[in-house]
């Protein structure tokens, strides 16, 4: 049987009068939209910080995350510079969405109202840090960046023929 367990309150303010309150798609959504309230036009390789209109007081413990929207992104190339970005749950300012237009080609025009991220809550926690001379080993310990093979190395080498790819990293190869 599934379990379906019960919203965490979110207080929310309205810093536009005729804003909508972030709504999730679908019922089981992660993300709840954002719209911007200011209409924007971004240039090829443009980037703004784009008004939502609302202010949360997250509880103790929660962070809320600015996710991009994938259809915007496969649509019209539009990412946000930060992505996720994080919003602390002591922050009672506007959020905002930085976004820029990855399009090499096209201009990006938003509307007021637009939906242009989605924002995902969660629990965080917080840790304490505890310095030590040596870190306990692991099976990875300090390979990463393509250690376990199949890409273009970092530092710019493309194996020799010219285009880095990540062919190997396809199943079976
Ligand atoms: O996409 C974002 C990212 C951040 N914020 C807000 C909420 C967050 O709590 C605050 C600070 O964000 P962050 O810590 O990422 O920015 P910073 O550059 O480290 O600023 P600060 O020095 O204020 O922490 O800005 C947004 O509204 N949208
Ligand atoms: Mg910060």
């Amino acid at each position: 049987m599934s379990q379906v367990r019960n919203p965490v309150d979110v207080l929310i303010r309205r810093l536009d009068p005729e804003v909508p309150i972030p709504a999730y798609g679908h019922p089981g959504d992660a993300g709840a939209d954002l719209v911007t309230t200011e209409a924007a036009e971004l240039a090829p390789g443009e980037r703004t910080v784009l008004p939502t209109g609302v202010s949360v007081a997250l509880p103790d413990g929660y962070a809320a995350f600015v996710h991009p929207r994938s259809g915007l992104a496969a649509r019209c190339g539009v990412a946000l510079v930060n992505a996720p970005g994080t919003v602390d749950a002591g922050y009672r300012g506007e959020i905002k969405v930085i976004v820029v237009n990855l399009d090499p080609r096209e201009s990006v025009r938003f509307e007021r109202f637009d939906r242009i991220a989605q924002l995902v809550v969660q629990q965080v926690e917080k840790v304490r840090f505890h310095e030590v001379a040596e870190l306990p080993g692991s099976a990875r310990a300090e390979g990463g960046f393509g250690s376990t093979g199949g890409h273009a190395a970092v530092d710019g080498s493309t194996g020799g023929n010219g285009y880095a790819s990540v062919g190997a990293d396809r199943e079976g190869q």
